[in-house]
């Protein structure tokens, strides 16, 4: 029987494959793409004419005709306002535009769409709002650069105030396209129209809150300027990864779904228990669970569908993994903050074994996290919260953007990093980043960080690369939660979700 052989060939690891319709732009990967369509022949008049159209046409689609004021800001966001503006009005609509700073002041295709708006320019202040009107946010967009106050800030909290419909025009003012931060105050929108590609900003926490619905409008800019671009960022979706996840082996067989040892913690054995079940789940041939002697009886007794090994000492790890069958390795869950720990960590790295390593496997090194960083060289995937994040990389946290956050510590560590939240960011070394909000507020449950650090480790053992087994794991956990999709959810439940969820995500 040759099957061991077939566990030793190092295939290459399935790595994610990129979709263009789901590539995130920065603001200045925008504004690049913007200069190449109008290098290519599309003037950026008719860039922002088709961009003001976009949002005109949206508020007729989703808005009863209705007195609508045009709040315009000093650049280019507030020159898609002024077509906004003149589009409503020809289309027999009530129509109040305002300006913060003066005509004169404007430049370049903004000046041009304000010349083209032949109605009143009022000043902005808090009778525009008289009577209710539907407001559209064209103060500030990409070109935020610090924070929201004044006559902009005092408008938006009136509007706030009254709670009157917002339609942003790219991004809710104050909310940073990049980073996603509020830069002073913003506005609550109900919908939000961008043009060609969505920025990062958009699927932060404070973005998904801000921007209500958000519509992704064709402003006439070509697909092809992101081959100039290269863009490194996408929105999660199975379309990055779920071709990996087919079995199209005909003679598939467990030996050639890998092998996943998940170190057992001595006291909480329960982590490790959910670990090694989202592993089979999620399709590993063996998961196997290393031991300490004290609780090996524990282990035995859980579940029969575990393999379970003795492993005590700080040695024992390594001489299992002297086994090339065990070709994935998941240390954290309940392990312990202990030498153990740390120990059996170095002997996956030094094995060059594809590892998981989550929880306390990433605050055990907190003391000296080059020990760890230095031993990174095969793939290897951190599965941090923000807490832990910080105990390895202080210095990064005060970064205001999660995914350079995210990507800093990838290129400092070696590893890919998943760190983990609403906002999910997932970020390789090189820099290829990953943004999840495919996830639900039920998942802050006790146990359901184990269940993802499991079913990444199932993932990697049937040799997914670190960053498509993020990302699928990431979506594949928030879809079973949607699955289970009722109060009361526990981490367990995860784990009887699964088989939906990787469903979902094949179809
Ligand atoms: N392909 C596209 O994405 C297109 C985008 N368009 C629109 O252009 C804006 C970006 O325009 P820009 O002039 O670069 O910046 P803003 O209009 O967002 O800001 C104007 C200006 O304001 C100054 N500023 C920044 N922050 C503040 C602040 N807190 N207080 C006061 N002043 C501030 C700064 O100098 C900015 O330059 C983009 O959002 C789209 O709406 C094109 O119209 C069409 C193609
Ligand atoms: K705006």
């Amino acid at each position: 029987m040759n099957e061991p052989r077939l566990m030793n060939e190092r295939r290459p690891l399935r790595d994610i494959i990129p979709q263009d319709d789901l590539v995130l732009l920065t603001c200045s990967e925008m504004a690049a793409a913007d200069s190449a369509a109008i290098a290519a022949g599309t003037p950026g008049t008719e860039l922002m004419e088709a961009a003001g159209a976009a949002v005109a046409g949206t508020v007729v689609e989703r808005y009863r005709r209705q007195p609508v004021v045009v709040l315009c800001g000093p650049g280019n966001n507030g020159g898609d306002g002024f077509v906004v503006a003149r589009r409503l009005h020809a289309a027999g609509w009530p129509v109040r535009l305002a300006l913060l700073g003066s005509l004169a002041a404007l430049k370049g295709d903004a000046a041009r769409a304000a010349h083209l708006w032949k109605r009143p320019v009022e000043s902005i202040s808090a009778h525009l709002l008289d009577g209710r009107p539907l407001v559209i946010d064209a103060l500030f967009g990409a070109g935020l650069t610090r924070p929201v106050e004044g006559a902009a800030a005092d408008i938006l909290a009136r509007v706030e105030a009254l709670g009157l419909p917002v339609v942003a025009v790219d991004v809710p003012t104050g909310l940073h396209g990049d980073t996603g931060a509020v830069l002073g105050r913003s506005i609550k929108a109900a919908l939000t129209v961008t043009f060609f590609r969505p920025k990062p900003g958009h699927f932060s926490v404070e973005g998904r809150r801000l921007c209500g619905e958000i519509r992704v409008a064709d402003i006439g800019i070509p697909e092809a300027v992101l081959g100039g671009i290269r863009p490194k960022l996408w929105k999660n979706d199975p379309r990055l990864w779920a071709t990996l996840l087919r079995r199209d082996d005909v003679d598939d067989h467990k030996y050639k779904r890998g092998h996943l040892t998940v170190l057992g913690g001595a006291s909480s054995t329960g982590a490790a228990r959910l670990a090694a079940l989202a592993g089979r789940r999620i399709g590993a041939g063996l998961v196997s669970i290393a031991a300490p002697r004290s609780a090996l009886a524990v282990y035995q007794g859980a579940e029969p569908g575990n393999l379970v090994v003795e492993s005590d000492g700080d040695e024992a790890f390594a001489q299992l993994l002297a086994d090339e069958r065990r070709n994935a390795v998941l240390i954290g869950p309940g392990s312990g903050r202990n030498e153990r720990t740390r120990q059996a960590a170095l002997a996956a790295l030094k094995a060059d074994r594809a590892t998981v390593l989550d929880a306390d496997a990433v605050t055990v090194f907190a003391d000296r996290p080059s020990a760890l960083f230095d031993a990174v060289s095969g793939p290897v995937l951190m599965t941090p919260h923000a807490g832990e994040f910080a105990r390895l990389f202080p210095d990064l946290v005060a970064m205001p953007s999660k995914v350079e956050r995210a990507r800093a510590a990838a290129r400092r560590s070696g590893a890919t990093i998943l760190l983990k939240g609403p906002d999910t960011v997932v970020a390789a070394p090189d820099g290829r980043a990953i943004i999840n909000v495919h996830a639900s507020p039920a998942l802050a449950t006790a146990g359901s960080g184990d269940v993802l650090a499991g079913i990444a480790g199932g993932l990697m053992a049937q040799g997914m690369a670190p960053l498509a087994a993020g990302a699928a794991g990431a979506w594949i956990h928030g879809e079973a939660a949607y699955r289970f999709g009722r109060a009361g959810m526990i981490a367990e439940d995860l784990i009887d979700c699964l088989p939906e969820a990787l469903g979902a995500a094949m179809n």
